[in-house]
């Protein structure tokens, strides 16, 4: 056990008591006290909901719309339409390859949370509230984080001024999950615009309902307005393909043998497709997006004889757990064949259990991400060659670089 500024923390390190301590018990389902996502609105999104009876409306209003019969029912044709997009916009210019995968997912996010392609100056807004919220998690950056009193303190009063600054990123922050809600909650009035997430948790609201229930719908939407997990994965896995023309051979391979060269792999075609299978679950477990998975407890608990005292961190340490050479074989290696039964006697554990986090915090847009992933993957590898970019005779192999903070 350490401490984190000034709160008890707990790193869990092995799969087993993640699973035990997180996967179902509602006492670990809580999120740790963060002060400065809350001075900057933050607190009104799902993750950084403390567990309680808000937080079940939360669940309950993203559970239908992202649960894995809407995806085949609405979400697929968007998902393929921008996987598709995104193929697309490679072709025409794949050096700018990391901003063309950022605002492909950016838009496709914003087309199913609120049934419209966003236009730049929401992009720009939404970037602003993104980095900010970055920065407002960083650690160690924020005395209030250390001294929750600090929030208290007027704008105006020496060495506040991160009150000035909190007020412009907590009006960003509104701003970016309000506008779009009201303007799909107007179409949808009018029977207007086209089937979205907001249209859908609007429609199922009881005919009588609150202006809460509303406030609800409008922050589980924005809380789905977040690309940074996707890309991450996205920019892993064009790394490794540039770095591994082998696999990238054979899964290519995989491919044309079962879709043919003249059409794009598609969810049919998923099953007959375990290469790439492989491979993405070896991205996954190679760089997780979301490398540390903070909770918290709200009532002290005991756990293999210890004592948890009430609101401690707890940190589930899933980049330690994937990397683990008690589990893993060469686990800092990149070997997708890892997961294939039929080429290994000693088969590794996927990892998808633990990159989408535990029990009733669980991750609810995974459905969405795992479609798109593997029709992202499964078509860039049908279409692409990835290498190296060669000057002067020179390959030069990117480098895969990390942010401080707690999405990779
Ligand atoms: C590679 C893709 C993704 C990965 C690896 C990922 C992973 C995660 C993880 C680890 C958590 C924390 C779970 C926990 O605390 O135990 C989480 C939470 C969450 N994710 Fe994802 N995610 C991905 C994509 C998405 C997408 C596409 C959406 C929206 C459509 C989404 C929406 C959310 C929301 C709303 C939460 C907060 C849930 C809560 O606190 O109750 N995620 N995700």
């Amino acid at each position: 056990m350490a401490s984190a500024w000034g709160v008890p923390a707990i790193v869990i390190n092995t799969k087993n008591a993640a699973l035990d301590l997180l996967g179902s018990r509602t006492t670990f389902a809580s999120k740790p006290k963060w002060p400065m996502a809350e001075l900057i609105g933050r607190q009104s999104n799902v993750g950084f909901t403390y567990y309680g009876e808000r937080l079940k409306r939360f669940r309950e209003v993203l559970r239908k719309p992202l649960n894995i019969q809407s995806i085949s029912l609405f979400w697929g044709p968007y998902l393929e339409e921008q996987s598709y997009n995104l193929c697309q916009s490679l072709f025409k210019d794949s050096e700018q390859f990391y901003a063309l995968v950022e605002i492909n997912i950016q838009e496709l996010i914003v087309m199913l949370t609120y049934g419209y392609r966003p236009d730049s100056q929401y992009l720009k807004v939404y970037h602003t509230m993104m980095r900010e919220t970055g920065e407002a998690l960083q650690p160690g950056r924020w005395a209030v984080n250390y001294i929750p009193a600090l929030k208290w303190v007027p704008a105006w009063f020496p060495g506040a001024g991160f009150q000035a600054w909190v007020e412009c990123a907590r009006l960003r922050f509104t701003e970016v999950a309000r506008t779009p809600f009201y303007k799909t909650k107007s179409n949808v009035l009018l029977g207007q615009g086209n089937t979205c997430f907001v249209q859908q948790a609007l429609e199922s609201l009881p005919e009588r309902h609150s202006t809460d229930d509303e406030d609800i719908v409008m922050f589980a939407a924005g809380s789905l307005l977040s690309e940074l997990q996707m890309c991450s994965f996205i920019y892993t896995f064009i790394f490794m393909m540039a770095t591994h023309s082998d696999i990238q051979s054979r899964a290519h391979e995989e491919i044309i043998g079962i879709c043919g060269s003249s059409s794009l792999p598609g969810p049919p075609d998923r099953a007959q497709l375990p290469f790439v299978e492989c491979i993405i679950q070896e991205v996954h477990r190679i760089n997780p997006a979301v490398p540390l998975v903070p909770h918290s407890n709200s009532q002290e608990a005991d756990y293999a004889g210890y004592r948890i005292p009430k609101n401690s961190w707890i940190i589930a340490n899933i980049w330690g757990m994937l990397h683990d050479d008690g589990v893993y074989l060469q686990p800092q290696s990149f070997i997708p064949e890892r997961f294939l039964s039929n080429e290994n006697d000693l088969v590794q554990p996927g990892p998808r259990n633990l990159v989408y986090g535990f029990g009733p915090r669980r991750c609810p847009g995974e459905n969405i991400a795992d479609l798109y992933l593997f029709l992202v993957t499964s078509r860039i590898l049908a279409l692409f060659e990835i290498s190296c970019v060669v000057e002067e005779g020179n390959c030069h192999i990117p480098t895969l670089e990390f942010d401080p903070g707690i999405a990779a």
